[in-house]
């Protein structure tokens, strides 16, 4: 990466801490060092946080806040290139990928916390009382205090600032702790929220990885307010139990195994590419992408033959994000193989360059495993889908609310009644019919079941972010 991995605490840059090895996916390099803050510097991160919220932040206007927001997102869009360059050096993303979907989403989600908290009002009612004067209700919001916030490394920026960006908004001030494996493009944040003029401890950062160091750390330490976090379902229930010795308030976006439903009514074409790109998109590695896929058996030849067609024509995708990940992506393939089919796939590309060093896993698309098989079950995050056949519209519902998580899930149909029984029916929490990943960030985003706790998006994460009050005044 260009400039070197920091912590940035209280408003100074800190690279104290055991370094360890950044590697470069594409080609499997180590390429940097990334300083492990000590648990000396997470305490002394949150008592900074602390020491802002008694400072000239806490008496800054939501006006002056939603400005602080809007300055941010300039400051992102000045640097951009230097923050596409560094998402795509940390997570071997396309450039295509990183500069329309995660640095754009970046400067979006500044930008629409800054636009719904200046337009944003509280509640008040006018109260009847005996006596005939009357009382007058109303609501005042106040800011939970420390937040810590705690980011996974598949789409680093855009889900750092989803979170950052409305606990700002509400007059928190953050410790921010981003994946081990993609620390850059937070690093680039810390500095333009400096440009911005956030006082000093209103937004800090600490690198580390999450158990035994700076993630539990901070998710453990008493000054921390409120919890918010992305990433694995299991990592989740490790924090909540954090969370739960001091009854901290948490906001969960966690994993899934996300189905699809094609019906025969569906126009095949459209959704065979809404396919390839719910499936195959940053080489499967988004929360919301279909890992399972359930197609009405008139239409499954046909489609699962086209979808095999276009997995085979993919290029230009990005590799798993670590040796690790890549081996766990390639052990489920191979057990997959072994038990069922491969229509396209199922295992590592070779290029015949130097990215035969990175972590590598072709397109693929299964078939024929049993629905408790572990391809089908457990969420791989990898360029995978598993393609099964349906006969009823109640079938295919129960297909794809089984199993434990409950993210997202798509439905393609060109029958208007039907998209309107089966979306609502789907157990999770966002359903999108005839489309996928299109985002308006004002509704409510989140899983139901092992896939999270709370919902983001426009008003849900001002309110998590924020504690009402009532206040009766006698007239
Ligand atoms: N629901 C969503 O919106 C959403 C979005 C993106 C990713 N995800 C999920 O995230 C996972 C992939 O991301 P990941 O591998 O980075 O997840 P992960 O749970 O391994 O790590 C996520 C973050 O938590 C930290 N962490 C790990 N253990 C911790 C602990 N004990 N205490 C405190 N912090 C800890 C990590 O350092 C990292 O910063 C997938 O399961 C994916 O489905 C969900
Ligand atoms: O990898 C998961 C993607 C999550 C996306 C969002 O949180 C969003 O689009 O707001």
């Amino acid at each position: 990466m260009s400039s070197p991995v920091r912590h940035y605490v209280g408003g100074e840059f800190d690279a104290s801490g055991d370094p360890f090895p950044l590697v470069d996916p594409v080609h499997g390099r180590t390429v940097g060092q990334v300083p492990s803050a000590p648990a000396e510097l997470v305490d002394r991160a949150v008592r900074a946080a602390r020491e802002a919220l008694r400072g000239p932040w806490g008496s800054w206007s939501p006006a002056d806040r939603s400005r602080a927001l809007h300055r941010i997102a300039d400051g992102i869009e000045r640097r951009f290139e230097e923050f596409v360059a560094a998402e795509c050096a940390d997570t071997g993303k396309p450039r295509e990928l990183a500069s329309t979907v995660d640095i754009p989403r970046a400067v979006a989600n500044f930008r629409a916390y800054g636009d719904l908290l200046a337009a944003r009002s509280e509640q008040a009612w006018h109260t009847e009382t005996a006596d005939g004067r009357g009382a007058l209700n109303y609501t005042v919001r106040k800011p939970l205090g420390v937040v810590a916030v705690i980011s996974p490394w598949n789409l680093p920026l855009l889900l750092l600032t989803w979170k950052v960006a409305p606990a700002l908004a509400m007059g928190n001030t953050v410790v921010a702790k981003p994946s081990e494996l993609t620390p850059a493009t937070a690093c680039l944040l810390a500095e333009v929220t400096a440009e911005a003029g956030l006082p000093a401890g209103v937004f800090n950062l600490v690198h580390g990885p999450g158990a035994n160091a700076a993630g539990q750390w901070l998710t453990e330490h008493p000054g921390v307010d409120a919890i918010a976090f992305t990433g694995e379902s299991g990592t989740g229930s490790t924090i909540m139990r954090a969370a739960a010795a001091r009854l901290a308030p948490v906001s969960f976006e966690l994993g899934g195994k996300n189905a699809g439903l094609v019906f025969a009514d569906a126009d095949l074409e459209q959704a065979v590419a809404g396919t390839v790109r719910s499936a195959f998109t940053h080489s499967g590695q988004v929360c919301l992408c279909t890992e399972r896929l359930y197609v009405e058996r008139s239409v499954f030849a046909e489609f699962a033959a086209r979808l095999g067609d276009e997995a085979r024509r993919l290029s230009g995708y990005g590799p798993m994000i670590s040796a690790a990940h890549r081996d766990k992506v390639l052990g489920h393939l191979s057990k997959a193989a072994a038990d069922g089919e491969v229509l396209a796939g199922g295992g590592a590309p070779r290029f015949g360059d130097d990215r035969d060093g990175g972590f590598w896993v072709e397109p693929t698309v299964l078939t024929g495993l049993a629905e408790d098989h572990p391809a089908v079950r457990e969420e791989i995050f990898g360029p995978v889908v598993h393609l099964a056949p349906f006969d009823t519209e109640e079938e295919a519902i129960a297909l794809a609310n089984s199993g434990p998580y409950g993210l997202a899930a798509t439905v393609w149909t060109g029958d208007v009644g039907r998209a309107h029984r089966v979306a609502p029916a789907l157990d999770v929490g966002v359903a999108w019919v005839n489309t996928w990943n299109l985002r308006d960030l004002r509704t409510p985003f989140g899983g139901v079941k092992a896939s999270g706790i709370g919902r983001e998006g426009g008003d849900h994460s001002l309110d998590f972010f924020s504690e009402p009050m009532n206040v009766c005044v006698k007239l």
